[in-house]
């Protein structure tokens, strides 16, 4: 039998291709996507990656698989001491200030993304919240190493592919892969169709982050 990865990989292609193709993964990689719209994603994304730390540690704290649990707070940790990092780098280098952080609500997309994988851990399993935080690994490798390879003009542009497409992550991405496989091998049908739902529903939210920032959307 197909492992569900792949399952959800074919599903979700469409919605891919769209976030490939987006102007502003294409205007990245050229060098002419403006700088505010760089901006405006990196202070939603602080609100996502936030969370997405966060669920990290909570969904660990339901695995059984020792191996599993570990990886999961390693991630939640390791978001907090690598990526971070880069990000206040990010925030530095383009005059993000504390006060325009704190000035900033969550707008739309990035709230129903939130939204959506607390649910599907709240009121759904962890198996399932797992599938709905994997296209976050796994689509961002994907374009990292599609972009790597002409690089972007614009130092901060170029250092945004560089992240998703280092060795590290890569690795990383590989075993919340296989993590996810084992998932579902261990679910039912019906559990596995919910997951490969959630996978789906985050691969839409992605497509969406792009077009939220490249329109600066507001409620
Ligand atoms: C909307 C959105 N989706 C995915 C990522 C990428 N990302 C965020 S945390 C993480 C895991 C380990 O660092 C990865 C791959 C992002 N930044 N913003």
């Amino acid at each position: 039998m197909a492992k569900i990865t792949e399952t959800m990989r074919k599903q979700s292609q469409p919605l891919w291709e769209s976030s490939f193709n987006h102007p502003f993964i294409k205007q990245l990689s050229a060098g002419s996507l403006p700088q505010q719209t760089f901006r405006y994603y990196l202070k939603q994304d602080r609100y996502y990656l936030q969370n997405f730390a966060d669920l990290h540690g909570k969904i660990a704290d339901q695995m059984d698989d020792p191996d599993i649990k570990r990886f999961l707070y390693d991630g939640a940790k390791g978001f907090n001491d690598s990526e971070k990092e880069v990000r206040i780098e990010f925030f530095k280098e383009l005059n993000i200030t504390q006060q325009e952080i704190d000035q900033t609500e969550i707008a739309p997309n990035a709230y129903s993304y939130v939204t959506h994988m607390y649910h599907e851990l709240n009121e759904g399993t962890p198996a399932r919240a797992a599938a709905a935080l994997l296209p976050c690994y796994w689509l961002y490798n994907e374009i990292g190493k599609r972009l790597i390879e002409a690089g972007s003009p614009i130092k901060v542009y170029q250092q945004f592919i560089e992240t998703y497409d280092s060795k590290a992550f890569t690795n990383a991405t590989a075993r919340m892969i296989e993590i996810v496989d084992k998932l579902g091998e261990e679910a039912d049908a019906q559990e596995q169709e919910k997951m490969q739902t959630a996978f789906l529903r985050s691969s839409f939210f992605e497509l969406h982050f792009w077009e939220m920032a490249y329109r600066h959307e507001m409620w």
